[in-house]
């Protein structure tokens, strides 16, 4: 599988988020797995392609020009593609990708997220997406997703669309699983 790894840009995050991303790597390289990531350098992003190249692995970095033009491309890539905008990007990093891991992250990797679980809700694909955060980070936008459901303004699906995991292990094999594609149906959100 080519695995898309959504995770942190920022480099004033603490250390054990670093670490938490070569992990990951190694163990996507382990299991013969390749990386789709966003093709930076910097941060998570540039620890998770290079623990999966020191493993065997193949990656395939997807990188804006403005983001080559400040050097922080990783040129190491086996792969880097260039793309004229950010959603150029994430179109090519959706279409390389057979399932879609999210580590702990910002605004960015929220982004990503959100348009994978939207799709994914929507029977648009059934590619796996997995969140991986050990420390809880996500724990409050758990909450928020769970009090709009309670309102109405999600389909019960939305919960079978995603899958949570607090160790590299158990989020290396939900990727794994097969899965299969959500009803897309209106029906779902109830009457009114
Ligand atoms: C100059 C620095 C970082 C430049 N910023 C980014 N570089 C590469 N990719 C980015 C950047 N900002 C967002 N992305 C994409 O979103 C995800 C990370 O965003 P987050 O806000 O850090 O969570 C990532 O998956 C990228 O695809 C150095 O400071």
């Amino acid at each position: 599988m080519f695995v898309c790894v959504y995770c942190s840009s920022s480099q004033k995050i603490d250390r054990k988020y670093i670490d938490l991303a070569r992990e990951v790597g190694a163990g996507l390289a382990l299991r013969g797995h390749g990386l789709v990531s966003g093709g930076a350098i910097v941060s998570c992003m540039g620890e998770v392609a290079r623990a999966v190249r020191d493993g065997g692995g193949h990656t395939v970095g997807v990188i804006p020009q403005a983001l080559v033009d400040i050097e922080i491309a990783d040129t190491d890539s086996d792969e880097l593609i260039v793309t004229a905008d950010m959603r150029e990007r994430k179109g090519i990093m959706d279409a390389r990708s057979d399932a879609f891991l999210v580590l702990p992250g910002g605004i960015g990797t929220m982004e990503e997220l959100f348009e994978i679980w939207t799709s994914r809700v929507l029977g648009m694909h059934e590619r796996p997406l997995v969140v991986l955060d050990p420390w809880g980070l996500y724990g409050p936008l758990r909450d928020l997703v769970d009090g709009m459901y309670e309102q109405g303004f999600t389909r019960p699906n939305v919960f079978d669309a995603i899958s949570w995991a607090t160790t590299v292990e158990e989020a290396l094999d939900l990727l794994e699983q097969p899965t299969h594609l959500l009803s897309p149906s209106v029906g779902e959100l109830g009457e009114g």
